[in-house]
């Protein structure tokens, strides 16, 4: 298969309202890789993936994900941009007064889908990828964090994405099951094609895991893919 970008970023600067964040960022990230985002806090992790899912505004530099241009998003275009793209949070994101399958039936009826036996056939197909088939009637307080953050990565992959934006998915785990979740996200990524973009904090899963590390320093970001080379 054809080697494919899903994201490009040329001479990308990243502001926080007038406040200078991240400078030059050159940053290309293929279809399957792996990819982990660290650095100090406050140093910019989250503002780079927040410039990739079309939450800051792409003000100078050039961007582009999953096919998407980042200049000039509008309310009206940032939806399709979401839609291409899964995005996971330390927190979990599941609406809490109902089950499982509701909460994946209610993002899916948000983003356009209408015949219920395609629902449901997407529903228990992200349910399987996830290794939770049996559990769409569980509500979310009947569930471990582990299994919430499984539903939070299935909810991420409804729309199949072939970009997952991971921001401290482990981060409130307890060290076994955030090498499930990591096994997980690796396979997932190697299975589909997806590419993933991972801000962790937690070098011990790094350590475990090895991938291609990005790390934010000083209003830059430095690739281990050069080396760590300036950008
Ligand atoms: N909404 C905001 N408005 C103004 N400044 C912000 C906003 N969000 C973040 N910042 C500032 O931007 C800088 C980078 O923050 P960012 O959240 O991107 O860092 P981070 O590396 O993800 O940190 P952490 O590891 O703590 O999540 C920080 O100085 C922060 O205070």
């Amino acid at each position: 298969m054809a080697e494919e970008i899903v994201v490009q970023l040329k001479q990308v600067n990243i502001y926080q309202g007038d406040v200078q964040i991240l400078k030059g960022v050159n940053l290309e990230v293929r279809r399957g890789e792996f990819v982990y985002l660290v650095g100090k806090t406050g140093t910019g992790k989250s503002s780079l993936l927040k410039t990739l899912y079309g939450e800051l505004a792409l003000k100078e530099g050039e961007g582009k994900v999953v096919g998407h241009d980042l200049r000039n998003q509008t309310w009206k275009t940032i939806p399709f941009l979401r839609r291409d793209l899964g995005v996971v949070f330390q927190d979990f994101q599941l609406l809490t007064d109902r089950n499982v399958k509701e909460n994946l039936k209610f993002v899916l009826k948000a983003t356009g889908w209408k015949d219920e036996n395609m629902i449901n056939a997407k529903i228990d197909d992200v349910l399987e990828k996830v290794g939770l088939k049996s559990k769409g009637f569980k509500m979310p307080f009947e569930m471990s964090g582990g299994e919430q953050q499984r539903i939070d990565i299935a909810r991420a992959l409804l729309n199949s994405p072939r970009l997952l934006l991971a921001d401290e998915p482990t981060g409130n785990l307890d060290p076994e099951t955030s090498d499930e979740i990591m096994g997980l996200l690796m396979n997932l990524s190697k299975d589909y094609g997806m590419a993933v973009i991972m801000a962790t904090h937690d070098y011990m899963v790094i350590n475990k895991f090895p991938a291609r590390i990005l790390r934010t320093e000083k209003g830059k970001v430095y690739d281990s893919a050069n080396q760590y080379a300036e950008n």
